[in-house]
């Protein structure tokens, strides 16, 4: 019957035209049953349907060497199927399965034949089966396939295992689509144009060294070549494959895949090649497997990093795998990265990855802040007369941000210059090296890496930054030598260290300094005539990121200054300062910034945008005319008295009472409450922390950097906050009227027995216990405490530095 039909095709000269799953004859289209997956891309070569023998599954070859699954017991005689390796007729009824429908939807017969492991060496009789459409023979000793020739249907060949030395060298069943020739004995590849309807190749485990034959394989989707022998990638043009698979060969270069548009997976596994160039480009491509190769460097990355599909990497078995931070590295690098080296890649990675190469500003600050605390936390000496927090007075401080070029650190020393009665500039230290008109202790202090970087082991610095390569941070002793001479600071930054300050006890002021005219700000950068183009480009980057983050955190500046016209901005800084500080509003400048003191706008000038939010510029707390007068008479003192002046006294006040309680055991000493704030934190940043010296990638900036865990600080001398927390009133909040106000409701603020206080030797303890009537006076408030720590008494009086300048205004509140 299979001849009849055969001849049937040939008489009516009807040959089949197979196409996506169907057949179609003379007008007609037939379903096919086709249903297969012979091609494998792990490398791993499976046999298919092994489920359907005896073995159950058994991968092992000689397994197969068996006959097929009986249907019943009885047919278990013994029955010498196919001797002699030929091919007989009863081995083949009982391999074959699958009825259907022939070609031409007339007849019924058999679709598949399956024959693994008979030692076969002549398939002649598969001949006669013409309808057939899948023909499974692995594990033979086949060495001719010529038989399927006259198989016109044959959709499917897998002659897997065998001893077959050709490729596909029989005349074509012409719509063959995929064929597993793998673990033979191919040494080279013909030419396969005949083959148009090829999908699937898989020539696994031959001995190939060189691809070719396939140009005209015009439906190839999917080629595997692993374990061969193959040297170059080539003879692959302008073919539609998607999945290709070159594993275990010798090929040392990624090279001729451009054309190679469909490309969805490569496996590249086990071969010498050292970059990923050649990747590129392909923006279909989804897996790149190259595991047990010889790339080394992590710049590498580039060239599949923009790759949008790409979702799956492996690079096991490479030298990369040693560099520090690899996998955070590549996982920073290709953030759609969802399997890396056979790993799923988590959430908390990806977030780690970009905390760590190019950290929010947020984080950069937490870091930084976290680490100058903890480095302060280290050093075994400390002057606390100085760094006093009290409860209710903030240190006053004025912090002018704003991009590089915003004119800012002008404005500060300006205002420093003229009111210097009320103002001190807190200077910077920075690692660059000074420009022409710069005086070196008067714009910042500049040092080197070496000595910065000292200086933040021995805990000096508040906050850092690393700004175009260079470094800039505000030392502790900035402020105090500003605060030792009664005044408040004026400091100017970029953003990232406010963020910083926003984190610790401090509460200044901040004053967007900003130039909204882009123009008038790159013209200014320019005029400088010390920036690079990437480096102007950076910073007028910057001014939108400003612009950006007013405009998404209102309140978190206190108010903006158009900085456009830096002789203009100074008059409005300079009257908001005279405002705030109640003195002199008919004043005209004792400077060159402006031919009146005002002009007539007041705050509702353009030039001065008071920003939105729950914070005013006059704290509302103290009357103004307390705050003003106290201003005015604050005025007409000299910041450096022979006696002892209003703030000395306050602060020595302040710290007697705090030295009372200290001794009698109320309030624990001032580093245990410190290290209680963070126990878990601390020692981790400080070990985690790099060198300044080393450098990161992305945008060339970071803080230090080490993994933090965010913890939860009770109130303490650092009382971090959120870093949108609104910053404290200037107004009356200089260390004069925080003396004022102290007197007043003193006896209230020692009752809540916040404060954190340290006895001054100026104090005789004894003397102070001896005063039941302030101790009892407490009592009734205070919850029964421990004994104080035996060590805060003797630390008291004999810690080093007690004989500093004594009264010293009090900085910071928690
Ligand atoms: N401690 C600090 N923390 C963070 N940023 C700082 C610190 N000290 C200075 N900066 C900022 O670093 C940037 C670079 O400093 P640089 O001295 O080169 O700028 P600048 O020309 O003075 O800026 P501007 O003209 O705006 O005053 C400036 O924006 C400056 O305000």
């Amino acid at each position: 019957m299979a001849d009849d039909q055969m001849s049937d095709y040939q008489n009516r000269n009807l040959t089949p035209i197979i196409d996506d799953g169907f057949v179609h004859v003379d007008g007609e289209s037939h379903v096919l049953n086709y249903d297969t997956d012979i091609l494998k891309l792990d490398g791993e070569r499976e046999v298919t349907n092994l489920t359907e023998y005896d073995d159950g599954g058994d991968r092992n070859p000689s397994a197969h060497r068996r006959t097929p699954k009986k249907s019943t017991e009885t047919e278990e005689a013994d029955v010498e199927l196919s001797p002699g390796g030929i091919l007989d007729e009863e081995t083949i009824a009982r391999g074959l399965s699958n009825l259907g429908r022939s070609a031409n939807g007339t007849g019924q017969v058999y679709l598949n034949v399956t024959v693994p492991g008979f030692s076969l060496i002549d398939i002649s009789a598969l001949g006669n089966y013409i309808h057939l459409q899948r023909v499974e023979i692995p594990y033979n000793e086949l060495t001719d396939l010529s038989p399927l020739s006259n198989l016109l249907y044959l959709l499917l060949l897998d002659a897997s295992h065998n001893k077959i030395s050709k490729l596909l060298d029989f005349r074509p069943p012409k719509n063959l689509k995929e064929v597993d020739l793998s673990f033979n004995m191919i040494t080279e590849m013909s030419d396969l144009s005949a083959h148009h309807y090829l999908s699937k190749l898989n020539l696994d485990n031959n001995q190939i060294r060189e691809i070719n034959g396939l140009q005209n394989c015009q439906r190839l989707t999917a080629l595997s070549l692993a374990h061969n022998k193959v040297t170059k990638i080539q003879g692959l043009d302008n073919l539609p494959i998607q999945f290709l698979n070159l594993c275990h060969n010798e090929i040392k270069k990624i090279q001729n895949l451009e054309t190679l548009k469909k490309l969805k997976v490569i496996n590249l596994s086990g071969n010498k090649i050292r970059s990923l160039k050649g990747l590129q480009g392909h923006d279909l491509l989804e897996s790149v497997d190259l595991e047990d190769n010889e790339v080394i460097d992590i710049s590498e990355i580039k060239y599949i990093r923009d790759l949008s599909m790409l979702w799956q990497l492996n690079l096991l078995r490479n030298p990369i795998q040693e560099l520090p931070d690899y996998r955070l590295n590549v996982l920073f690098r290709i953030q759609r990265l969802t399997s890396l080296d056979r790993h799923k890649v988590e959430v908390e990675e990806k977030v780690a990855a970009t905390n760590m190469f190019n950290p929010p500003a947020e984080v950069i600050a937490a870091r930084d802040h976290i680490m100058h605390v903890v480095y302060s936390f280290l050093q075994p000496s400390r002057v606390w007369d100085s760094t006093l927090p009290s409860i209710e007075t903030p240190y006053p401080m004025l912090v002018l941000v704003g991009p590089q070029g915003s004119g800012k650190k002008d404005l500060a020393l300006k205002l420093v210059e003229e009111f210097n009665d009320y103002f001190g500039y807190g200077i910077s230290h920075t690692t660059r090296r000074p420009f022409q008109e710069e005086i070196p202790g008067k714009d910042y202090h500049f040092v080197t890496l070496e000595k910065f970087e000292m200086d933040i082991k021995m805990g000096q610095f508040i906050q850092t930054y690393q700004y175009n390569g260079n470094w800039y941070g505000l030392q502790m002793e900035s402020i105090e030598s500003v605060a030792r001479e009664g005044l408040a600071c004026v400091i100017h930054m970029e953003l990232e260290g406010v963020l910083t300050l926003k984190n610790t006890y401090f509460e200044p002021r901040y004053v967007l300094v900003m130039p909204l005219n882009e123009e008038a700000h790159e013209k200014r950068l320019r005029a400088r005539g010390i920036y690079s183009e990437s480096q102007l480009e950076y910073t007028l980057n910057r001014a939108e990121m400003y612009k950006q983050h007013n405009r998404d955190h209102p309140g978190f500046f206190d108010m903006m200054i158009n900085s456009d016209d830096i002789k203009e901005a100074y008059k409005h800084l300079r009257r908001l300062v005279m405002d705030y500080l109640g003195i002199g509003m008919n004043t005209p400048p004792a400077n060159d910034h402006g031919d009146t003191a005002f002009d007539s706008q007041g705050m509702s000038d353009q030039n001065v945008a008071p920003q939105l939010g729950p914070r005013t510029w006059s704290k509302p707390s103290i009357p103004d005319s307390v705050s003003q007068s106290f201003m005015r008479a604050k005025a007409n003192q000299s910041p450096i008295m022979s006696g002892r002046g209003i703030v000395e006294e306050a602060s020595l006040k302040r710290r007697q009472s705090a030295a009372k309680e200290a001794v009698a055991g109320y309030i624990p000493p001032l580093f245990e409450q410190l290290l209680i704030s963070f126990p878990k934190t601390a020692p981790q940043t400080v070990e985690g922390q790099q060198g300044l010296g080393e450098q990161q990638g992305g945008d060339g900036q970071r803080s230090f950097s080490a993994p933090v865990n965010k913890a939860q600080r009770p109130r303490s001398a650092d009382s971090s906050s959120d870093s949108s927390r609104s910053s404290s009133s200037l107004s009356g909040l200089t260390s004069a009227s925080d003396a004022q106000q102290e007197e007043s409701n003193e006896g209230s603020v020692q009752q809540e027995g916040k404060g954190i206080h340290l006895p001054t030797e100026t104090v005789n303890p004894l003397e102070l216990m001896s005063e039941p009537g302030e101790q009892s006076s407490r009592s009734g408030i205070h919850e029964p405490r421990p004994p104080s720590n035996p060590r805060s008494h003797s630390r008291g009086s004999n810690r080093p530095g007690s004989d500093r300048l004594k009264v010293l205004p009090p900085i910071g509140a928690s």
